[in-house]
């Protein structure tokens, strides 16, 4: 019998999944379980394989997610959920370990994790350090604008725009203008803020990446926010951290436009402060792939974390 650890992860042919297992598929430390194409959505062999697995990852819509989770019998299962369906939950960790310190170790140890959702990956990551270091209130009023490859809304979306009816497929669409996004109660919580934040979500015409931005006025922020002591913040919050780079004062000079699929396939997000002094503007910026950081990448990021333990 093998000792190595089994990882089952449910909703295998899904956008997320699919992503996943192919990360995964050349590792020699660990077995990866998923099911039969005819099994896959059968109820009693998923909860066979999920209580088989030391860690079972779940890329499953919401209610498939709780579903899967009520499943579990078998104490030492741990899991890692893709989905929203936990993520402002209290009995689970949260999958963001560049986020505060001791995360990582909290991740590490956790029974449960949710996985972050895309867009609160890059929102959290910019405003949360500010937050804490009193540079930006906490009920400062926030409008937070993204776009995303089509991928991001999942299989359907997908087929929308490399299926059969493409060439219909609309090339930007901005979306959520009843501003009830699932994603802005978990970025209010874990950016620590007192309000929910305004969010306008779109996606373009292409596959997968993230550009997502936060505009800020200066005379809405305390005397000491400069452009340059925000940056620094940053800069010295994800100081190591591997994933995450903050463009220093030269590289955000030198770069007047972001390109939303800059790190697509790969596990990095690239952080950046703009502005214009005179104007009291500035403008945070996050640059990632959102089936990178934003999903399958922090998925397998939190699985090694895990498998220390
Ligand atoms: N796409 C993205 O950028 C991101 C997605 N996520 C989250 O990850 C999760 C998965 O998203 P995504 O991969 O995009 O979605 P997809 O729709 O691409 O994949 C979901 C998969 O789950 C399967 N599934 C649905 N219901 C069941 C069930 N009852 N039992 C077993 N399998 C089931 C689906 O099968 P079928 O298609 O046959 O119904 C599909 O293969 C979601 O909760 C999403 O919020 C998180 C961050 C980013
Ligand atoms: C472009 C697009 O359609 N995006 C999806 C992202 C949803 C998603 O999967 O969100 P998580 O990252 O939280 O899981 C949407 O806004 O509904």
């Amino acid at each position: 019998m093998s000792t190595l650890p089994l990882i089952f992860i449910d909703g295998d042919q899904g956008t997320t999944g699919l992503q996943i297992h192919e990360r995964l598929r050349a590792r020699q430390d660990l077995r990866v379980l998923t099911l039969p194409a005819a099994e896959r959505k059968d109820a009693q062999r998923r909860a066979e394989a999920i209580n088989s697995a030391d860690i079972a990852l779940l890329c499953l819509p919401d209610a498939a997610a709780r579903e899967a989770v009520a499943m579990i019998s078998n104490p030492r299962v741990r899991v890692i959920d893709a989905s929203s369906a936990h993520r402002t939950s209290p009995d689970w960790v949260y999958g963001f370990p560049e986020m505060a310190a001791g995360q990582a170790e909290a991740i590490a140890t956790a029974l449960r994790v949710s996985n972050p959702g895309c867009y609160p990956t890059g929102a959290i990551a910019l405003l949360r350090p500010l937050v804490q270091a009193g540079l930006v209130p906490a009920d400062y009023p926030l409008n937070i604008h993204a776009v995303s490859g089509y991928s991001g809304g999942g299989r359907a979306q997908v087929e929308q725009y490399e299926g059969a009816e493409a060439a219909h497929a609309a090339p930007f669409v901005t979306y959520g203008l009843g501003l009830q996004h699932k994603h802005p109660p978990e970025m209010q919580l874990h950016a620590g803020l007192s309000q929910r934040p305004l969010f306008v979500p779109s996606y373009g015409a292409f596959r997968q990446g993230i550009v997502l931005t936060i505009a800020l006025q200066s005379r809405l922020l305390p005397a000491q926010a400069s452009l340059e002591r925000l940056r620094a913040t940053l800069q010295a919050h994800y100081d190591g951290a591997h994933y995450v780079t903050v463009l220093d004062a030269a590289q955000s000079e030198s770069t007047t436009q972001l390109d939303p699929t800059r790190h697509n396939h790969s596990n990095q997000m690239s952080l950046g402060v703009f502005g214009h002094a005179g104007h009291g503007h500035i403008l945070l910026c996050a640059v990632f792939d959102n089936l990178g950081k934003g999903a399958s990448g922090a998925a397998v990021q939190n699985l090694d974390l895990m498998l220390t333990r």
